[in-house]
């Protein structure tokens, strides 16, 4: 550690490595500098862990990972090493605002959502376990997009966050690879070689991931794509000026942008090179420290527990099986054993339009050779199943969850219902074939960033109760139990979540010109937009409270404050007018003033981490309505929940789990289960009929239809109200009057105070189980089979 204060080290670097003096310096100068300090502080137990990792040859895990939604790092960083009251001692005595310092960073906004999110928990959970690992993506120059209306549609604009310095990450000038792309496969001396035509070069760029204590810390090690040859002078002197910046800027497209959708692959072409990009530079990576540190290829399996973050890095198997065999004369099944050993892959989405399929002829252009191997494996895996009936192509495409499937050792779902339906659908006839290959291993979160950092007020309450085992010891929490009966415990709870709810209140005001009251209930839905989350269902249930409020005016309404935010993929129309929707409703119902003292509706734009963590601790009730069997997990839940937010949800995803462990009478259930979900389907007119059946929702679909909240254009929600009142595939409308019913209960719990602040404490209480500790734990033992190594610094 280092031996000066904070303070001094800030100023230090704000001198030394900024070359600023304090009397000019920026916010960013001071932001910047803060960094560093704190920097300073990790970096020796970073190198101390992998030191201890090499001596005891340890096992590692890889997690491979098209997105790692990071958010910010500073405030992590601070509340990982304890430096919390340091820093606000340091700041306050330079004269600045701690806050406004924290918030100067942008976002590491490198996901889309649920999948990147829970990568970055995971990183944070393997440091925290003291579990060597490596987490490996790509550098995207460009995150996901800006969001922000105009009249109430989405627009998008590029995200940018490295146009200034990231004081948290590390380029690695040793650590670069070349990657080809193209080209041929060739017979050379009885063997197939593979001449690439395209080639870039692969840089590294290390950053480090605390755990708790800041006891351990791994590396996020994301790549960037460099050009092979540098600017091209002769082209500059024949005045070609755009030609000789080709090659750096096609080049460095491959790690350009995040593809911002979530849950339709595009197969385009610069995605799969993205996807080769990045899983062959890691591949190389990880078998070059292999060989640097001795012992048999055959081995490999002993040393590298290899983990496939959906399909996205799913041509690992293919690639791996070509560094053995190709590269280093490993015999084909030898090799495709070996790499099996490695490899295992985690669904998380069971969207059939989500499932990746490469046609291939694009697979056999880009990867001549891995197209081969792809046939290989395939050809292997037929010898071994006789009676088989899955093939890993077909129909002119690579299936890359068969082949993410057929090339792992372990595959597993993210929740016991996903799981569960993944063995009933799409991996039926694998599972049938490899019984004992799928388990499951149901998400988590981590307790640092989305307790301990976001909600101070309920933390201190917590560790004042049971002390602070619970920060890396979740289930600790259940030990709050007694205090659920405790009325000064009781008011201490309601006080925190209060105080939060004033804080937002104020930076609704102050940052969106929203007035609202921090005694009404906040209820929150957060989350990408899409129909099978149904934020529609969420608004039409709004304006029939809004009817009905009309209609009513002096009944004793449960004032209510809805808040959506969530982007939306920019080729997802249907998405995209759902925003439109809820921002058109929200201009009509908040300034209704027969209404708008009972119910608000806002719709926060450009919804990414930061915005999350100030949401979550000041929310009342978590909206968790996908239509059952559509959401594999969810994240953001299990966030609610340990934040006191009890949930109104169908039994989907981990919503199941969260029930089970809160307790059916903390949970507002409501809606069809996934079974009866396909019965449901089956029924003809099954929304019309559901219609007719109540009019409250006939009468929300008939103010939308009128143009009530479009200026009476009638049509410009007619595809909208067409496709409810029409096919409804998420059954919307059939799951209209339960959801409606289910609001009221939790309008009647809302209403008397004690009951509502005894149910969220039960919700944090029993939600310890859904730390991503606990996750990774079952991760190590089911998939991994790796276990923690000591610093001996953490002593
Ligand atoms: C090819 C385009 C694409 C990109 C991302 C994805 C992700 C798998 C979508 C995703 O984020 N899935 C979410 O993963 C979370 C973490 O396991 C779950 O909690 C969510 O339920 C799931 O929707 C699918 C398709």
């Amino acid at each position: 550690m280092t031996d000066v204060d904070l303070r001094t080290s800030i100023l230090r670097h704000l001198t030394y490595s900024l070359g600023s003096d304090a009397d000019h310096a920026t916010q960013h100068d001071w932001r910047i500098a803060l960094s560093l300090a704190v920097r300073d502080r990790l970096i020796e137990n970073w190198h101390a862990a992998s030191r201890a990792t090499r001596a005891v040859g340890a096992k590692r895990v890889y997690y491979l990972s098209m997105e790692f939604l990071i958010g910010r790092l500073l405030e992590d960083a601070i509340v990982n090493l304890r430096l919390e009251d340091e820093a606000q001692q340091a700041l306050t005595g330079l004269g600045l605002d701690p806050v406004a310092v924290i918030q100067d960073e942008p976002d590491a906004a490198l996901g889309n959502g649920g999948l990147g999110r829970l990568a970055a928990c995971f990183m944070e959970s393997l440091s925290t376990l003291g579990v060597p690992a490596f987490g490996y993506g790509i550098r995207y120059e460009h995150g996901l997009f800006r969001q922000s209306f105009e009249e109430g549609r989405q627009i998008e604009t590029a995200e940018d966050w490295l146009t200034q310095y990231h004081a948290w990450e590390f380029e690695r000038r040793d650590v670069r690879f070349k990657m080809c792309f193209g080209g041929e496969v060739v017979e050379e001396g009885g063997k197939p070689v593979w001449h690439g035509q395209e080639a870039v070069m692969a840089q590294a760029y290390d950053t480090p991931v605390i755990g708790w204590r800041g006891r351990w810390a791994n590396t996020l090690r994301l790549w960037s794509a460099q050009p092979l040859h540098g600017f091209d002078l002769d082209r500059f002197n024949r005045g070609e000026y755009a030609a000789a910046a080709e090659p750096e800027a096609l080049a460095r497209t491959i790690s350009r942008v995040l593809y911002p959708d979530d849950t339709t692959e595009q197969g385009k072409e610069l995605r799969l090179k993205q996807e080769y990009f990045f899983t062959a530079a890691s591949l190389r990576d990880i078998l070059r420290r292999f060989e640097a540190e001795g012992g048999a290829l055959t081995d490999l399996p002993k040393r590298a527990a290899i983990q496939l973050n959906d399909t996205h890095p799913a041509i690992a198997g293919p690639e791996l099986v070509r560094l053995l065999h190709d590269e280093r004369e490993m015999p084909l099944d030898q090799a495709i054993a070996t790499a099996r050993g490695c490899l295992s892959y985690t669904n998380h989405t069971l969207m059939p339009e989500a499932l990746e399929r490469w046609s291939e002829d694009l697979m056999t252009s880009l990867l001549p050779r891995h197209m081969q191997l792809i046939e290989r494996i395939d050809a292997a895996h037929a010898a071994e199943q006789p009676s088989r009936s899955v093939s890993l192509t077909g129909d002119g495409e690579v299936r890359m969850g068969e082949l993410a499937f057929v090339m792992a050792h372990k595959v597993n779902g993210v929740s016991a219902l996903h799981t569960d339906l993944m063995k009933k659908t799409v991996f039926a006839e694998l599972h049938r074939l490899h019984p004992d290959r799928i388990v499951n291993e149901t998400n988590g979160v981590t307790p640092r960033r989305w307790l301990l950092s976001a909600n101070p007020r309920l933390s201190g309450l917590i560790t004042r109760t049971i002390g602070e085992g619970w920060v890396d010891d979740l289930e600790q929490l259940e030990r709050l139990e007694p205090s659920l009966t405790d009325p000064a415990f009781l008011d201490a709870y309601a006080a925190a979540k209060r105080a939060n709810k004033a804080d937002l209140a104020d930076w609704l005001a102050a940052e969106h010109g929203v007035q609202v009251d921090p005694d009404a209930m906040f209820d929150v839905q957060i989350k990408r937009i899409h129909e099978y989350k149904r934020q529609h269902l969420n608004i039409l249930e709004a304006i029939a409270l809004w009817r009905d409020i009309k209609a009513n005016p002096q009944g004793n309404w449960v004032p209510r404050v809805k808040i959506f935010a969530g982007k939306a993929a920019p080729g997802y129309f249907f998405a995209k007018e759902i925003i439109r929707l809820i921002n058109d409703v929200a201009a009509v119902i908040n300034s209704d003033p027969e209404t708008n003292r009972y119910l608000k509706v806002i719709f926060l734009p450009n919804y990414n981490v930061s915005l999350a963590e100030r949401l979550i601790p000041a929310s009342d009730l978590s909206e968790q309505i996908s239509t059952a069997g559509k959401e594999a997990s969810g994240t953001g839940n299990m966030k609610f929940a340990l934040n006191g937010a009890p949930t109104i949800g169908t039994l989907d995803g981990a919503n199941v789990e969260i029930r089970d462990r809160v307790g059916a009478r903390n949970f507002f259930l409501f809606g069809m289960t996934a079974d009866e979900v396909e019965a449901r389907r089956a029924v003809p007119e099954h929304a019309a009929q559901a219609i007719a059946a109540d009019p409250r929702l006939s009468g929300a679909l008939m103010e939308i239809s009128r143009g009530t909240f479009s200026r009476r254009d009638r049509h410009r929600y007619r595809g909208v109200v067409a496709n409810l009142s029409g096919a409804d595939y998420f059954l919307v409308c059939s799951d209209f009057t339960a959801y409606w019913d289910a609001q009221r209960r939790a309008d009647a719990a809302f209403a008397d105070a004690d009951a509502w602040r005894r149910m969220a404490a039960c919700n944090t209480a029993r939600s310890g189980w859904f730390s991503s500790d606990r996750t990774i734990r079952g991760y190590m033992a089911d998939i991994w089979d790796v276990v923690a190594v000591r610093s001996g610094l953490d002593e």
